[in-house]
């Protein structure tokens, strides 16, 4: 790396913040500032569009590259190995009700010692747990020990009042959209595992297994069960009752209408049925009620979460619910699919909690029961590589690789790193895996799909596969 290539990222990050200058004033708006909190107004709502999307990742993407360049090796090194310590404090705020606490607080914020009188702390540490946060630009330090919500970190104000959040046996997630329950769990459960990877690695019994028994979490945990029977174990309460808030959170990563945009949803009469395989509690598919109000849904379920999930559309959206146009049905996708008429399957988030054997076993129920007009549509991340790869899809429709000016890395680095975390996250709870597009095109093709079209989101590396009977 030269100082022509740190001027050559250096521009990238100028020609990017002139888009997005021209972008907003356009639309005479300014950018949302960091310093105030989140407000899902009209500026924010433009950060979703495709364009400014790629400005933000070539911004992210080359500053990430340029600070990486020019530090110390052992600087970046040490912020390597002490990332932990973000994730512990991020722990220690959200289970503070902070974001709450804050947003009643208001600009001026409020003393440490008032977030600590109230979840019976010890203050001094607490600052020191906040400050580490603050500079990592997740609350803002206003005055010494004085803080307050910045755009990051009200992201997780649940929107519920301090007063209903210190009731006891409130469930601080309830009708949320589900940002501070994925905070909590990616914190909680999935930290702790994934300080097990490299025992679970050299242990002779799991390391070269892909048995959904034999991954981190029961290193960690210390036990035989799956993840999804694990957690709902006695003494495990709280993470279960958080789970399914958690993955409506996933319905954040990319956008919450993604998943519009992943097939041609329209195309639907009210003669159609979507059948949303380990649907959770709904999220994409109210997505897709809301936006299709005829078509009909079938949500399938494991028996708890099922019964979690009618309790978020009774809630939520009663109407669908009542009326019996979206419905949830007990069914384990191990088991051979009861519904033989479906028009889509759909599998979001599904298949990366599994290792290939089980995931070609749903695949294969669900191949049984499809008619000839019957479309499986599967969204995950698309896995690319962090070198140029030209051989990623042939020709399969929609397919448009990562664009990265050069000298960013191919897949835009920093500005794909969720998808890589996700895909450790898959690996430490389940042996699971984000898979390539190629990895997909063979999985599915076994199982007797074939692969008609793919959907990138907006530049994010999540992406929706299309496929029909072969
Ligand atoms: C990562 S979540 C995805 C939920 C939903 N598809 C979404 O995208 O929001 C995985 C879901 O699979 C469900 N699940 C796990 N094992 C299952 C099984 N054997 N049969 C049916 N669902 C299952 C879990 O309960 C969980 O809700």
């Amino acid at each position: 790396m030269t100082i022509q290539d740190l001027k050559a990222l250096g521009n990238i990050i100028q020609d990017s913040i002139t888009k997005l200058e021209k972008h907003y004033k356009d639309r005479k708006l300014d950018f949302p500032s960091l310093d105030q909190p989140y407000t899902n107004d009209a500026a924010d709502a433009l950060t979703s569009d495709a364009d400014v999307v790629a400005a933000v990742n070539n911004i992210t993407a080359a500053s990430y590259q340029l600070m990486s360049n020019v530090r110390p090796p052992f600087l970046n090194i040490l912020d390597a190995s002490t990332a932990y310590e973000l994730s512990s404090c991020l722990r220690v705020a959200e289970q503070c009700n902070a974001a709450e606490i804050l947003r009643e607080a208001g600009p001026e914020g409020a003393h440490i010692s008032i977030i600590a009188a109230k979840n019976n702390l010890e203050p001094t540490k607490l600052a020191r747990i906040f400050r580490l946060l603050a500079t990592h630009h997740i609350f803002r330090e206003v005055k010494p020990d004085v803080f307050a919500n910045n755009r990051t970190s009200s992201y997780i104000d649940t929107g519920k009042s301090t007063e209903q959040l210190y009731e006891l046996g409130v469930d601080k997630h309830s009708g949320t959209a589900g940002a501070a329950a994925i905070v909590d769990h990616f914190v909680d459960e999935v930290q702790k595992a994934s300080g097990y990877l490299w025992e679970t690695l050299i242990s002779p019994e799991k390391g070269h297994s892909f048995s959904s028994i034999h991954a981190p979490v029961q290193e960690a945990f210390n036990t035989d069960l799956q993840f999804f029977t694990w957690i709902e174990q006695p003494g495990n309460e709280r993470r279960f009752k958080r789970y399914p808030a958690a993955i409506r959170g996933t319905s954040l990563w990319n956008g919450p209408s993604a998943i519009l945009k992943g097939y041609d949803w329209g195309s639907l009469t009210s003669d159609d049925l979507i059948v949303d395989v380990g649907g959770g509690a709904g999220m994409p598919s109210m997505y897709i009620a809301r936006a299709n109000p005829n078509v009909k849904i079938v949500i399938q379920e494991r028996e708890q979460v099922a019964e979690q999930g009618k309790m978020f559309w009774s809630e939520t959206y009663p109407d669908a619910f009542n009326s019996g146009r979206v419905s949830f049905q007990v069914h384990e996708f191990f088991e051979p699919q009861p519904q033989k008429n479906a028009s889509v399957f759909v599998l979001r988030t599904i298949l990366h909690d599994w290792p290939d054997s089980d995931c070609e076993v749903i695949l294969r129920h669900l191949r049984a029961a499809a008619t000839p007009r019957t479309r499986l549509v599967i969204g995950d991340y698309l896995i690319s590589y962090a070198c140029p790869d030209t051989g990623a899809a042939g020709s399969l429709a929609g397919y448009k690789p990562i664009e990265a000016p050069p000298p960013l890395l191919a897949n835009l680095g920093k500005a794909s790193a969720t998808a890589y975390a996700l895909d450790m996250s898959m690996f430490t709870n389940f042996n699971g895996q984000e898979r390539t597009l190629r990895h997909f095109l063979d999985l599915t093709a076994r199982c007797g799909w074939q692969a008609i079209q793919v959907y990138r989101c907006d530049d994010s590396p999540f992406g929706f596969l299309v496929s029909k009977p072969m």
